[in-house]
């Protein structure tokens, strides 16, 4: 077969291929101002309408002067200086300069455009001149070495060139690229809109964790909306969490209106193997057939599920919303959100692990937190793992002890392990949170 086989318990890879292809999200495009770009997606290229600078610019504080006459202070008589009358003080500001003629001198500030006819600058330093004073009448500028045209003058278009590319599709938008932004007056970028999720939250034992019968027998304040609207918020997605009741016909009611108005559905809870798993009756074979559900090779999270949505447009036009089906168990929900519906959000290497060293590891522990389906199926692992650096700059990780969501508290890695608990010192791959 080419798929995974999803009787016989597939692997993570196998299941986070099926996801990527069952689930695509269509990025929708957007101009936005730089801005509120911050931290998005490019969708295009961002190319430089102009030349920077846009005209000839002084690097230094100093004075613009025709270079010939430097030279012929230097020429055959061995004259090391030469004195010329200052004729204008140029500061770094608005409004044009009159072009410098031969045989004087332009006092001039760094940025300050420097006048026609002027090809070189010479730092203050080099001249006889107080930078603190008023400009003076004359300047003495030692001449010599290090003299050449063009020198501390910044040319127009040596920073970007007007068609330069910037940035390209897939960079995120950050503070350097708003700054070139407003330097270059680029006045919006392209980016992919943000894209909209609905969490579909199941189980009638939840409750909102202000709710006055939080603490009655049986109830169980709801967090798995709360953690995914907070992961989501952080991939930069628009979220809106939903609880349903555990009734077939009101869940996909919730769902149906969800798929119209987003670009992904989250489900959590209802995906076990017991009476009452709302959202695998709903969608699963005796259902309406349009999700998949397995239990994969991995602990926590195994069960796990994915589909899509029938949406019919207001013009008639059939579309189709990806769902993925996350386990109710707040630590399975989670794995689950990071292995499977973060690259959907972040391409690339962001949802990528990346290797480290084990540093510290809890010794494993009998009882319902060893893998024991693991075992007889091998797969992954996933634990809690803190992140810090070795005195040679590697990377090292800390498994946090403790039990289901609790050392999650601390987290800021998942410990992607091979069934047991690594030993310190061990190599491992792990998915920065
Ligand atoms: N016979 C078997 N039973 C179970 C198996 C199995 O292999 N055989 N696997 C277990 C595993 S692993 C998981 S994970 C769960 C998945 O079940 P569900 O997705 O149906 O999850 P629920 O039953 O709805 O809830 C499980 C647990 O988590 C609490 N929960 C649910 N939603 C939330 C929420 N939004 N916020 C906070 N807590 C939540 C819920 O109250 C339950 O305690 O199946 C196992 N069973
Ligand atoms: O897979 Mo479940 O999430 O171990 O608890």
């Amino acid at each position: 077969m080419t798929g995974p086989d999803l009787h016989d318990h597939p692997t993570v890879a196998d299941w986070s291929d099926l996801v990527r292809r069952t689930a695509v999200l269509v990025p929708r495009a957007a101009e936005v101002s730089p801005r509120l770009a911050l931290g998005a997606t490019l969708r295009d290229d961002v190319v430089s309408p102009r030349d920077l600078p846009a005209v000839p610019l002084s690097a230094m504080d100093g004075f613009a002067v025709h270079l010939a006459d430097l030279e012929a202070a230097t020429g055959p008589a061995g004259r090391t200086a030469v004195t010329l009358p200052v004729v204008a003080d140029i500061p770094a500001s608005r409004g044009g300069v009159a072009p410098l003629a031969p045989g004087s001198a332009a006092r001039i500030m760094t940025g300050a455009p420097v006048p026609g006819g002027a090809d070189v600058v010479v730092e203050v330093e080099r001249t006889d001149a107080d930078p603190h004073a008023e400009a003076p009448t004359t300047v003495t500028i030692a001449a010599g070495e290090g003299l050449r045209p063009g020198r501390h003058i910044r040319r127009p278009g040596e920073e970007v060139a007007a068609g330069t590319v910037l940035a390209r599709p897939g960079d995120r938008v950050g503070p350097a690229l708003v700054a070139l932004a407003a330097t270059l007056g680029i006045p919006a970028l392209p980016v992919a809109e943000p894209p909209h999720v609905t969490v579909l939250v199941t189980g009638d034992e939840l409750v909102a964790p202000d709710d006055p019968e939080a603490d009655a027998p049986g109830a169980v304040r709801e967090s798995n909306g709360a953690m995914l609207a907070a992961a989501l918020t952080l991939l930069g997605a628009g979220v809106d969490v939903i609880r349903c009741p555990d009734d077939v016909a009101a869940l996909t009611a919730e769902l149906d209106a969800a798929a119209a108005r987003s670009d992904l559905v989250l489900t959590s809870g209802g995906i076990g193997h017991g009476a009452y798993d709302v959202v695998k009756a709903a969608l699963g074979p005796t259902g309406r057939g349009s999700s998949t559900f397995a239990h994969l090779r991995l602990r926590p999270g195994g069960p796990q599920g994915v589909g899509r949505v029938r949406v019919v447009g207001p013009d008639g036009q059939e579309a189709w919303t990806p769902v993925v089906h996350l386990p109710g168990t707040p630590v399975g929900a989670l794995v689950g959100f990071h292995l499977f519906v973060r690259p959907l959000l972040a391409p690339g290497a962001a949802a990528r692990p990346v290797r480290a060293l084990v540093g510290r590891a809890p010794e494993p522990r009998p009882g319902p937190e060893r893998p024991r389906a693991a075992a007889r199926r091998p797969g992954m692992f996933v634990l809690p793992g803190r992140l810090g650096r070795a005195d040679d700059g590697s990377l090292v990780v800390d498994v946090l002890d403790g039990r289901r969501l609790a050392p999650y508290g601390r987290a800021d890695a998942l410990v992607l392990a091979d069934d047991a608990m690594p030993a310190p010192g061990q190599g491992v791959p792990v998915l920065p949170l």
